[in-house]
């Protein structure tokens, strides 16, 4: 994991569906932070995540990584990141270890154990993952979370469908991240038990 990491946004503006989105929206965040965006439905949480990893581009803004300005060219920051959106971004076909193995491919057998079992997943392991249920796949991804060492988490709805014991169990996992030099940018409509974050809010 890159040791210290930081990332400013200036003057974003999206546009979404001829709707605009974050009009001269800005903020700042460093490593050490989870900073939680806020706002209505369809204000532009997801959006806002898309254009920061680049899966969109904005109109207008520059983002800064790390003291380099990525606003073309986002690969600086893509190999520091991992983005988990709505879709959770398993592969339907495969089971839970060749989905895993997939993004983490040198991940050895003990501690791929070791994490699906925190996750509750080891019975699972050999399974489709299309026959798990919302909250299993949702889990999947977070192993992927736990493997990948990325010192940038970009989470869309991270808690959704999530049962209490594995939200307290991500709070944890984010809270040890930021304390190990870590930068979470989140959305979520969950309140929050244990995580302090800072909240960023976006108007619509
Ligand atoms: N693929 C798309 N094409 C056109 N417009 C889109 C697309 N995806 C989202 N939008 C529009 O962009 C706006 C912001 O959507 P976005 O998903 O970023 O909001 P959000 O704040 O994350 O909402 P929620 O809290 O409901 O998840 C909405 O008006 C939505 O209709």
């Amino acid at each position: 994991m890159q040791s210290s990491v930081s990332l400013t946004i200036s003057g974003l503006w999206i546009e979404r569906g001829e709707r605009d989105l974050c009009k001269d929206f800005s903020f700042s965040a460093q490593s050490g932070e989870v900073v939680r965006i806020l706002g209505e439905n369809g204000a532009g949480k997801s959006s806002l995540l898309k254009v920061i990893v680049g899966v969109i581009s904005p109109l207008e803004g520059k983002i800064v990584y790390s003291g380099e300005d990525v606003t073309l060219d986002r690969n600086p920051l893509q190999r520091d990141a991992i983005y988990i959106g709505h879709s959770v971004g398993v592969k339907n076909l495969l089971t839970v270890a060749e989905n895993i193995r997939c993004y983490c491919p040198d991940v050895s057998p003990e501690t791929l154990d070791t994490v699906l079992k925190q996750l509750d997943l080891l019975d699972h392991i050999d399974a489709l993952v299309r026959t798990l249920s919302a909250g299993q796949l949702r889990r999947v991804a977070l192993a992927r979370l736990w493997l990948t060492e990325k010192t940038l988490w970009l989470l869309d709805e991270p808690f959704a469908s999530l049962d209490v014991g594995a939200i307290a169990l991500l709070e944890e996992r984010i809270q040890l991240h930021v304390s190990s030099g870590g930068l979470v940018v989140l959305t979520t409509h969950q309140d929050l038990r244990s995580l302090s974050c800072r909240d960023v809010a976006l108007l619509s």
